[in-house]
């Protein structure tokens, strides 16, 4: 059981009730915003030690994940070890004139950053715009995708701009594809989430307590 199970769900949650993904979408983004400084450490050290562990992502060269926020875990301890590594890492950029599609931009230690419209840090556009900064969804080994919410079945919901759904979605039709895995705190994990017919589903979900393989 989820932690937070003994905490009253949204009434929408029940099984009778078709599922209210807005109001779950606000109650779980605010279950996160309340976690406290030292939970959000202890929390992000236990993620990254479970990923460290991952014989995907020890395999891995090319490795996109996120810059937190609004009490989104946090992955980037990971960005110092995979750079020892030799890994590359790629952040998600808003892509400019495609309606919520992500580009992925390469993110070194001198990237210029700036913040985007959702006042989350990006690489600079001028340095996104040059494509020999970016790499196709399709060359990354494995994306860390961030998750507002997620089930035991490895349903998945997101910050709903279907960013994630968009950049993917040619997933469905050709290989080779990135070993997607998504990451959020335990107390986001709820008995059940309807899947969407655009949703792409993860090959693992990795929480603070547990890694779960849908
Ligand atoms: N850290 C992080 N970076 C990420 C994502 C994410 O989930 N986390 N994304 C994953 O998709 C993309 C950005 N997606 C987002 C989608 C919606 C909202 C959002 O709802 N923002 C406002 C409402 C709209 C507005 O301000 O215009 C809000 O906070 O209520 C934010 C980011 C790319 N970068
Ligand atoms: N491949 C796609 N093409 C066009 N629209 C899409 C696609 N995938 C998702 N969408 C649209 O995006 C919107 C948001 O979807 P949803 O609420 O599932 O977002 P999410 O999964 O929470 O977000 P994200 O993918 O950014 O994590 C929906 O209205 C959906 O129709």
């Amino acid at each position: 059981m989820p932690p937070y199970a003994d905490i009253a769900y949204p009434a929408s949650l029940s099984a009778s009730h078709p599922i209210d993904k807005p109001s779950l979408r606000r109650e779980l983004r605010r279950r996160r915003r309340g976690l406290t400084p030292r939970q959000q450490r202890d929390a992000s050290r236990r993620l990254c030690q479970r990923l460290k562990q991952l014989p995907e992502i020890r395999r891995a060269r090319r490795i996109s994940l996120y810059l937190p926020v609004g009490g989104e875990i946090d992955p980037t301890p990971l960005i110092g070890w995979l750079r020892r590594r030799n890994v590359r890492v790629y952040l998600p950029v808003l892509r400019p004139f495609a309606e919520n599609h992500l580009w992925l931009v390469e993110y070194r230690p001198n990237t210029p950053m700036i913040k985007n419209r959702f006042g989350i840090f990006e690489p600079a556009p001028r340095y996104s715009a040059q494509r020999r900064n970016r790499l196709p969804a399709w060359g990354l080994d494995v994306m860390i995708v961030p998750l507002v919410g997620f089930d035991a079945q490895g349903n998945r919901m997101g910050m709903g701009g279907g960013f994630y759904d968009r950049t993917l979605a040619f997933t469905r039709r050709r290989r080779p594809r990135p070993w997607l895995i998504g990451v959020a705190h335990s107390c986001q994990q709820v008995p059940h989430l309807p899947p969407e017919p655009w949703d792409i589903s993860l090959q693992a979900i990795v929480s603070d307590q547990e890694v779960v393989r849908p």
